[in-house]
């Protein structure tokens, strides 16, 4: 690269418009939207569309709601003109679309063209030619006065050709290519050309391309503006444009140039087109339906959507394509995960849409919430939790997450890819020992009346305790703590509760294949660092035994291994 671009690379000079107004207004509803998929996005395809899969992307455009749908370049191979053909001869255009095919401004080409339309109900004829200064000088050597000249005779001759076929209601659409680099006095009289050759006060569409994104999209606006201001008040003239996004600013020019008057927009599904693209439709009309505005295209199954488009294009959508990629909803990272979660939680039906980092409701365009959260190194307790209590039905008290988190750690470091919600509850079931925790067997527990009418609860039964059968008794204010009593008398094990908690479970839990219940147990053993126990099972006095034997077994096996510990591992 060079030290100093300038010597090589010139600014983009700004426009005069000082008193421009698009930059306070807002954009309130829905343009006209054109798809150009079949031309501008298949003409930049490594291997065009065949008939077939052009006819799939036209009945996927019809179905999400376009009503202008640029068919392709009839002029220019076999399969466009034939493809016209099929769609006007097999009656396949719904009566509330109009196709549109496009054409240079080059004689033998514009007959042609017009002819693949014959039998149509409504045509849009597009005609352009470059206006701009390397074309004008480079590609064609023609003067502005030439150039003009090139446009009012080509206009004439669409007109001719179509007043010749009064059965078909006809739109000429006129784009000065290369708008965007064009000096804006030489686009004006070039539309001006257009408009006057095609006939004062019939319709006509003025499409106004970034080619080539040539500056900043403010740039672009103003240009639109400039344009627009002249043609207010002439209701026969359509403002569109057409951008492109070399510069990685489509959406944000397409914006703006609403902003600035424009009322029609071109571009394609997901951004396909030439270089880096055409503007991405589904992009700006689902950036409009996050501002509450209707878009009038229907992007439910965004998925299904795009599955269609990579067929018919032969080319992937990206991971983190906006709106439809497959990682855009995902978040990894633990803070985010933590925010996601509690404002999850505190969402009531009805409310506005608010959830941090999900700029809009994945259902609404059909994806579930499954993969909004999932686990890698940079996670934390948060987004683990959400996994396991969407996917096993569990609700892990907020201490047993951060205690859980550090197993979680141990086998990332060790694995160090992403973990499943399967990965992460087999290791929460190793880690807590629920195949593990023995249940009291011959369980029996009574109610009587203790010293000042207060209740007490007798509990009894056998417990298998490391490799040896224990006859355990003990009573206490309730079956957990009389169990807690019973088992430290027959164990000689100091154990107090710190915290309990209990929840009926949802989900598919598949320790004990028919839990009903999950307990929590945070114990205190031997006045050692407190650990947490859980117990799931069929009813929750189980759950709970259970939870308290796996709090012991796990507080005796960290006991273990600060007076054994193991052989410091090798560095190589
Ligand atoms: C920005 C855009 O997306 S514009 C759309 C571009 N899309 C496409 O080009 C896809 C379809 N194109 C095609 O199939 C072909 O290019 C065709 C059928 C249109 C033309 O093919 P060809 O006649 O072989 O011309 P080719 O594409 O090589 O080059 C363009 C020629 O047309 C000339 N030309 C372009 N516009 C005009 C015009 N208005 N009047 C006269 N000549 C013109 C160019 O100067 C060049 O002529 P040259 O070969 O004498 O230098
Ligand atoms: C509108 C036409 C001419 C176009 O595809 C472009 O300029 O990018």
């Amino acid at each position: 690269m060079l030290t100093h671009p300038a010597s090589k690379y010139r600014a983009f000079a700004p426009i005069a418009l000082t008193d421009r107004t698009w930059p306070d207004a807002q954009i309130g509803r829905a343009p006209r939207w054109l798809s150009t998929d079949l031309r501008d996005g298949n003409q930049a395809l490594i291997e065009p569309m065949d008939l077939q899969r052009k006819l799939r992307m036209f009945e996927l455009l019809v179905r999400i709601g376009f009503k202008e749908i640029e068919v392709g370049f009839p002029a220019a191979s076999q399969v466009e003109w034939d493809f016209v053909r099929q769609l006007i001869e097999e009656d396949r255009i719904p009566e509330d679309v109009t196709i549109q095919v496009m054409t240079p401004a080059r004689e033998e080409l514009i007959e042609r063209t017009v002819q693949s339309l014959a039998g149509a109900r409504r045509a849009i004829v597009h005609v352009y030619n470059a206006v701009a200064p390397v074309w004008r000088e480079v590609v064609f050597g023609m003067s502005v006065p030439e150039v003009i000249a090139l446009i009012d005779r080509h206009v004439r001759q669409v007109r001719a050709l179509t007043d010749a076929r009064p059965e078909t209601d006809w739109v000429l659409q006129y784009s000065p290519e290369t708008f965007s680099l064009a000096e804006l006095d030489v686009s004006l009289a070039a539309c001006e050309a257009a408009i006057s050759a095609w006939g004062a006060g019939r319709p006509i569409i003025l499409n106004l391309p970034t080619t080539v994104e040539a500056a900043t999209p403010n740039v672009f606006a103003d240009q639109i503006e400039w344009m627009a201001r002249r043609f207010a008040g002439r209701p026969e003239v359509v403002l569109s444009v057409h951008p492109h996004n070399d510069r990685g600013t489509g959406t944000a020019a397409a914006e703006f140039a609403l902003m600035a008057g424009a009322h029609r927009v071109e571009g394609c599904l997901f951004g396909n087109g030439e270089r880096t693209g055409n503007l991405d439709i589904v992009n700006v009309a689902l950036n409009m339906y996050v501002q509450g505005v209707a878009p009038q295209l229907d992007f439910s199954d965004i998925d299904a959507i795009r599955a269609e488009v990579e067929h018919c294009n032969q080319l992937p959508v990206p991971a983190r394509h906006p709106y439809a990629g497959d990682l855009v909803y995902t978040s990894f990272s633990g803070s985010h995960q933590d925010a996601i979660k509690k404002a999850f939680a505190a969402r009531r039906e009805g409310d506005l849409w608010a959830i941090p980092y999900l700029p809009i409701d994945p259902k609404d365009l059909g994806r579930s919430y499954e993969a909004v959260i999932r686990v890698n190194s940079q996670s934390g307790k948060g987004g683990m939790a959400y996994l396991l209590e969407a996917d096993y039905g569990v609700q892990l008290p907020r201490r047993l997450q951060i205690e859980f988190s550090q197993a979680v750690q141990r086998a990332m470091d060790v694995q160090g890819k992403e973990l499943s919600a399967a990965d992460l509850w087999s290791i929460f079931c190793s880690e807590y020992a629920l195949q593990e925790a023995p249940a009291l067997q011959q369980r029996r527990i009574a109610a009587r009346e203790g010293a000042q009418g207060v209740a007490q609860t007798e509990l009894s039964g056998r417990l298998h305790w490391q490799g040896r059968e224990h006859a355990l008794q003990g009573s206490g204010n309730g079956p957990v703590d009389a169990f807690v009593n019973a088992q430290g008398a027959a164990t000689g094990h100091g154990i107090r509760v710190l915290d309990y908690q209990e929840h009926a479970m949802g989900g598919t839990g598949s320790v004990g294949g028919d839990a009903r219940a999950a307990a929590y147990v945070e114990l205190r053993v031997d006045d050692g660092r407190p650990v947490f126990g859980v117990g799931m099972d069929h009813d929750i006095v189980s759950a709970a035994i259970r939870a308290v034997t796996s709090g012991l077994l796990r507080a005796t096996r960290s006991q273990a291994t600060a007076q054994h510990p193991a052989e410091p591992a090798l560095v190589a």
